[in-house]
């Protein structure tokens, strides 16, 4: 299954720290994504991809590894590539910028997925240069995720890196997906008039935790 233009997919993650860790939760936020318009989902490991399955729309696999020695840590090996396709992922997204890493290079990685595993490689990057090589490397699509996360981006901003989106589709042929930081609808709506092929929003929809921190606040009850 691919991607559709001009698509909302939802991110649908929680770390162990979040009440609604587990494939329960995530696959029921899947359904509730696909019922509210969402046309592809995002989720982090097998057991999480396996559940939001159900919901029966394309859906991007990561495997975060955390390692602390170094900071690339989303689908960072072939072998975290092949645990996302045994559990039905469609897409496998993984970190494409150049820093310092364990488990395999990007290119490995994206050849493996392609041609192997015989899936769309979802490139996640931070620069305009990292977009770039990622594309010429055979990435199927090119995201902004990690814009603002790299220590060359940051400080983080506010609001989405619409610079890189419109410097990227004017450059490469390869679809452009906006992603991070789309926290309300007005903003995802502009990803897609500065050229992007889709966009991915996560926080603001399926993590009720930090949607909940900022009406708290802004009502002067934050924890
Ligand atoms: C940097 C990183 O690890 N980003 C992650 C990638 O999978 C997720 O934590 C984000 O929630 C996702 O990219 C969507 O972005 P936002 O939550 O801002 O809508």
């Amino acid at each position: 299954m691919k991607l559709v233009k001009g698509s909302l997919i939802v991110s649908c993650q929680a770390r162990a720290d979040n009440p609604l860790h587990g494939p329960i939760f995530m696959g029921a936020m899947a359904l509730a994504a696909r019922d509210g318009g969402a046309l592809g989902i995002r989720a982090n490991g097998a057991a999480d991809v396996a559940a939001v399955k159900a919901a029966g729309l394309p859906v991007i696999g990561i495997d975060k590894v955390f390692s602390a020695d170094v900071p690339v840590y989303i689908t960072p090996s072939i072998a975290a590539a092949d645990r996302l396709a045994a559990a039905g992922a469609d897409i496998i997204a993984l970190d494409c910028t150049q820093r310092p890493r364990h488990g395999d290079a990007p290119g490995e990685i994206i050849r493996h997925i392609r041609d192997t595993l015989g899936l769309e490689a979802f490139a996640d990057i931070s620069t305009l240069e990292e977009g770039l090589l990622a594309a010429e490397l055979g990435a199927t699509y090119i995201s902004t995720t990690l814009s603002g996360y790299t220590e060359y981006t940051q400080p983080k901003p506010d609001l989405p890196d619409f610079a890189l989106i419109e410097a990227l589709a004017s450059r490469i042929s390869v679809p452009v997906v906006a992603e991070g930081r789309f926290n309300t609808p007005e903003l995802a709506r502009r990803a897609l008039d500065a050229g992007a092929y889709a966009v991915v929003v996560g926080t603001m929809i399926t993590n009720p935790r930090e949607i909940t921190k900022a009406f708290a606040k802004a009502v002067g009850t934050s924890v």
